[in-house]
């Protein structure tokens, strides 16, 4: 099969839908221009924004919010496959007012094609004294997704699910090639984890992992690690922007690379039930 040029986004989102779109517009027509068929955003790239009351006042639906709308109208433009690394938009669940923290894959003609709301939430205490409670504000969703794309399966995740490999192994089981890891990563977990978790996950799976991140100092006042990364599926870093700036990364998938990594160490064949520990 051909090989397939993507490209990932490295974003340093803004607060309100209106100026996430302008700022993420013109890094994606630059990924168009350099040729990507399949272009991922980062988590939160609608709008970054840690307060809550702040944040309610923008929340939307994914059909009414400004920045998804605007990106469907890009894709179908541009005659791209955009992953929206996630929105935060109104979940739609009668009696919980949290959002979801939603992948939504935008088809080359505009129609999203494929959804999946953050399983994991991020309620951490950091040593360094930053402290995260997602779970107040967004409401997980249940269940895991392989999105179907022209060029094999393609796994959902979002930031925080990087830490479960037990979701990436039943992604891969269900045939995906490829798992997006569109994050948001704090800077202290960043430098400790971020790359060595992205690898973990590649070489577990024989997948490539595709992992657009937020960067550098937000506009609330939050800095996250960037570092926006793609790992082929034998475990080498095939591509990474190596700073917390806006900018886009472009790769070139070999989905034989898939092939290969999975002849060589079948490991996705050899689970065994176990008894527990007890
Ligand atoms: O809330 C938003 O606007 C966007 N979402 C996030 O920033 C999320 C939840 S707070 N961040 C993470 O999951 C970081 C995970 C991480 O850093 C780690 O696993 O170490």
């Amino acid at each position: 099969m051909a090989k397939l040029p993507i490209a990932l986004i490295q974003t340093r989102t803004p607060a309100s839908p209106g100026a996430a779109f302008a700022h993420v517009e013109p890094l994606i027509r630059e990924a168009a221009a350099g040729g990507a068929k399949l272009i991922l955003t980062p988590e939160a790239t609608n709008f970054l924004i840690q307060d809550r009351a702040a944040r309610d006042a923008v929340l939307e639906t994914q059909e009414r919010d400004e920045a998804v709308r605007k990106l469907r109208d890009l894709a179908r433009e541009l005659g791209v496959w955009l992953l929206i690394g996630s929105a935060i938009v109104r979940s739609g669940h009668d009696g919980d007012d949290r959002a979801a923290n939603r992948s939504l894959l935008i088809d080359a003609g505009g129609a999203v094609v494929a959804s999946y709301d953050k399983l994991h939430v991020y309620d951490v205490d950091l040593p360094t004294g930053e402290r995260w409670r997602e779970s107040a504000a967004i409401r997980p969703g249940d269940g895991a997704v392989v999105a179907q794309t022209p060029w094999g399966g393609l796994g959902l995740t979002i930031c925080y699910d990087i830490r479960f490999p037990q979701l990436h192994r039943a992604l891969a089981r269900a045939g995906a090639m490829m798992i997006a890891v569109p994050a948001a990563f704090t800077v202290p977990t960043g430098e400790a984890h971020w790359e060595t978790l992205l690898r973990a996950r590649a070489i577990e799976t024989g997948c490539y992992i595709l992992a657009p991140a937020q960067a550098g100092a937000h506009e609330d006042g939050r800095r996250t690690w960037g570092r926006s990364t793609v790992v082929a599926p034998w475990g080498e870093v095939l591509a990474k922007l190596d700073h917390d700036a806006p900018g886009v990364l472009f790769a070139e998938l070999d989905f034989e690379a898939v092939t290969r990594a999975r002849t060589a160490v079948p490991q996705l064949t050899h689970d065994r039930e176990f008894t527990p520990p007890s």
